[in-house]
């Protein structure tokens, strides 16, 4: 991907299932509602939930177009997760960072690790439960998943939560606002670094200028 000093953040957000980072990304987007963050609408192969409305949540496709965007190279990464596929589209994560606005993905380790070698400058934020008592709790209170859909994440938690050290900053999600607080402070500390940068080069390039006159 072609950058320039203008582009907005990417912001890779993971954690195991139930360990809150769509409540927290949505809570993020809600205080900074003015169009500069976004979060990225995957694409997946999973069977929609109740109340999850297509293009919203998630674009919802079958397999078969799936693996067709594999092979169009339409995927800025995709993983397998619980036996479903999961992707990012290119085209919207390119354009929206083109414009300035700063991009959060939820995305698994796999995708995350995809990201990081594509984009290395995207941070990334691990998010883990409290315990694996609270994460259990947080799956059956959600009250969207069967007990067995539940259990499957249970098993998977500890694979994906022994990824964390890939992530530069990890994030205990126990007290819901103090959480939401230091997730705030890691996205506009990096957007304040980011426009000091790009201050700084605008101020090198005016003296450039000056000079060259
Ligand atoms: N690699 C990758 N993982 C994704 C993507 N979208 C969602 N996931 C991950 O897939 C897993 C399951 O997501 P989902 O079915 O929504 O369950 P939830 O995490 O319990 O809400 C989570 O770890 C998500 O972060 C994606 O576009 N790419
Ligand atoms: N800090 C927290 N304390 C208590 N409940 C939480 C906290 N963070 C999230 N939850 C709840 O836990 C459940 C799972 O959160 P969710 O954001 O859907 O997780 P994820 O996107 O990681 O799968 C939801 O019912 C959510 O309201």
């Amino acid at each position: 991907m072609t950058t320039s000093t203008a582009d907005g953040n990417l912001f890779i957000v993971a954690a195991p299932s139930g360990a809150g980072k769509s409540s927290l990304i949505r809570a993020l987007l809600e205080r900074h509602n003015d169009g500069s963050m976004q979060v990225s609408v995957s694409c997946t192969t999973r069977a929609p939930r109740p109340g999850e409305v297509d293009g919203v949540h998630y674009h919802f496709l079958d397999v078969e177009t799936f693996q067709r965007k594999i092979e169009e190279n339409a995927f800025y990464e995709w993983a397998k997760v619980f036996d479903n596929y999961y992707g990012t589209s290119r085209l919207v994560i390119e354009e929206t960072l083109q414009q300035g606005i700063d991009v959060f993905l939820d995305i698994d380790w796999q995708g995350a690790r995809q990201v990081r070698e594509a984009y290395p400058q995207a941070q990334s934020i691990f998010i883990v439960p409290p315990s694996l008592e609270t994460l259990e709790q947080r799956l059956r209170s959600r009250g969207q998943d069967s007990d067995e859909v539940i259990a499957g994440r249970m098993a998977k938690a500890q694979a994906e939560m022994s990824h964390y050290h890939e992530f530069d900053y990890l994030l205990v999600n126990d007290d819901f606002n103090e959480s939401l607080a230091n997730f705030e402070h890691i996205v506009l500390a990096r957007r304040q670094r980011m426009a000091l940068q790009q201050s700084r080069h605008a101020a090198k390039l005016k003296d450039l200028l000056a000079n060259a006159g």
